[in-house]
């Protein structure tokens, strides 16, 4: 090759990912502010007319997502639901994972992961790799090894543009017998977990990529929940919150806050319609609370 034909021009760059907490706050601002959680219960594959087995698995999964994939902002498939059915059932979770990121939901993997941080980086390679056939926008995480066991899914997570949500005050009334115990400095241990994913989101514009999990459910928290980063709000429907009951919950973090719903909507089911106009009543009833 001639001098003069070399190319000028460097290697291409590669641009990293975008971060998840940019991504999330565009689909809500497009869609609202819903997550709908996918929890197939053996309870509602009955009452949906199927059967408990893998064919009803597939069938209540594919009606859900092919409902509400172009409507809600994000899915939280429940992995337990999917995993109890052994490698067919974790078939059906990933082709709802591909299904509802194709039509521009984000889907958040609700798998509770928690370990020694050796084998985090194989949790956070499961999830957060978008290399891998499970690779969601983002995941649940238990920080109760400690928080810093949770480093390779917080660095998986950043150089693949995907997002994590760490349990800080759950929904459940068995919670605070860890979450509010204090460590030596008097912070509760939920304190110390927001503490630490205040300092992951810091700088981070519009939106942090490290989410909490506080529950709906909590009523009034002296928590600083003011992470710069989404909340997950789990306890709206069957655990007996309401959209009425937020702002007494999150104060004025209010704005960041995911509200998630599973049996709320899924009941309204098997029909499409009828899930559609649960997710557009639940959404409306959400926008007049946190907007
Ligand atoms: O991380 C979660 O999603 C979660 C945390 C929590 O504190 N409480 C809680 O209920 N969840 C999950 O949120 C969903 C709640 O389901 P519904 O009560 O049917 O809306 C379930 O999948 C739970 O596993």
């Amino acid at each position: 090759m001639s001098a003069a034909a070399e190319p000028t021009e460097g290697p291409a760059t590669v641009q990293p990912p975008e971060p998840f907490g940019a991504r999330l706050r565009r689909v809500t601002d497009a869609r609202g502010p819903l997550c709908v959680g996918i929890d197939p219960h053996a309870a509602l594959l009955d009452a949906w007319g199927l059967g408990d087995d893998v064919a009803g698995l597939e069938r209540f999964t594919r009606t859900v997502v092919d409902a509400l994939a172009e409507e809600v902002a994000v899915f939280k498939p429940q992995s337990a639901f999917f995993e109890r059915f052994g490698s067919r059932g974790v078939a059906v979770l990933e082709r709802a994972v591909a299904d509802a990121r194709a039509a521009g939901a984000l889907v958040l993997m609700d798998a509770k992961r928690g370990d020694i941080g050796s084998t985090m980086g194989a949790y956070a390679a499961a999830y957060l790799d978008r290399t891998s056939p499970l690779f969601s926008d983002a995941v649940t995480l238990s920080p109760y090894l400690g928080f810093g066991s949770l480093r390779p899914a917080l660095e998986t997570a950043r150089a693949n543009g995907a997002g994590v949500f760490v349990l800080a005050l759950t929904s459940n009334p068995e919670g605070p017998e860890v979450q509010h115990a204090t460590v030596a400095d008097g912070r509760t241990l939920a304190q110390v977990v927001l503490d630490h994913l205040a300092a992951e989101n810091a700088g981070a514009e519009p939106l942090g990529s490290c989410g909490a999990v506080v529950g709906a459910t909590l009523g009034r928290t002296d928590a600083d929940l003011a992470i710069n980063g989404p909340l997950l709000a789990p306890g709206l429907g069957a655990q007996g919150a309401g959209a009425a009951d937020l702002p007494r919950v999150f104060g004025d973090a209010l704005p960041n806050v995911l509200p998630t719903v599973s049996r709320g909507v899924l009941r309204h089911g098997p029909d499409g319609s009828a899930l559609r106009a649960a997710v557009r009543a639940e959404t409306e009833a959400l926008v007049a609370v946190l907007r």
